[in-house]
């Protein structure tokens, strides 16, 4: 089976953790669980100062893959979506010691963003798209967005980009400061990897949305 999440660690210390699900690499509790393994991994090497999380193919991840919510558990006793909080990646980034940085391309919807909102900081392309899409599904952000957009945007931008699933542009992102940095495609993994480096160095603020 084809790994879904992979990670490198380049020689300035900074590892970079990639979302292997194409193609809009979309989150289940296995590609979760490869990230939380991958993350620790990274968290624990010596030689690894901090960490970027990115996804392949210029998406980061459209969020979580909505046709897992179908049906019921019924009297299914394995770990499967229903058994089981969600929330064991985020709680992994939050308890991280060395910075985390998204570099965002392409989607960041739902869970997706909810992963980059639990890292500290993000930086992305003027056109990557953000949003807690969820209610157009039915369902309420189930990692933590709804507790970590409004600290990041205030109140009223948090409502209404959750209640109305409205999507926002990097640009849009900066200027409302849900990112930190924009960046263009082809420097996207630089300019993440600099500021993962600044936090580590104190040049840039440690933030932690809660
Ligand atoms: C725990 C969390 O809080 C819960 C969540 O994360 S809920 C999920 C939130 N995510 C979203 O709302 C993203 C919704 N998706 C989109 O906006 C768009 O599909 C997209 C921008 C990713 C791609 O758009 P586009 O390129 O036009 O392709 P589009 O035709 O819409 O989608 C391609 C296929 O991917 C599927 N898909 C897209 N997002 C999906 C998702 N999150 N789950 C399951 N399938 C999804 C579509 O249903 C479609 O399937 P089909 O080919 O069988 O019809």
């Amino acid at each position: 089976m084809q790994d879904k999440t992979a990670v490198e660690v380049g020689a300035d210390g900074v590892a970079i953790v990639t979302i292997n699900n194409p193609p809009f690499n979309l989150l289940s509790v296995d590609v979760m669980l490869s990230l939380k393994e991958n993350i620790e991994g990274a968290l624990s090497r010596d030689d690894v100062k901090a960490i970027v999380i990115t996804g392949t193919k210029g998406k980061f991840s459209a969020g979580f893959d909505v046709t897992a919510f179908g049906g019921r558990q019924g009297k299914k006793t394995k770990r499967e979506l229903g058994f089981m909080s969600i929330q064991f990646v985020t709680d992994t980034l939050e308890a991280a010691r060395k910075p985390l940085v998204a570099a965002i391309e392409g989607p960041a919807f739902g869970g997706g963003l909810e992963i980059a909102l639990a890292c500290h900081a993000r930086i992305s392309t003027s056109s990557a798209q953000l949003g807690l899409t969820e209610l157009q599904y039915g369902i309420l952000p189930g990692l933590g967005g709804t507790q970590r957009l409004p600290r990041l945007v205030g109140l009223p931008k948090a409502l209404e980009m959750i209640l109305m699933s409205k999507r926002v542009d990097g640009r849009e992102a900066q200027i409302i400061s849900l990112v930190d940095a924009i960046a263009p495609a082809d420097k996207l993994l630089g300019v993440a990897h600099q500021w993962a480096l600044d936090i580590l160095e104190r040049r840039k603020p440690w933030v932690i949305s809660l």
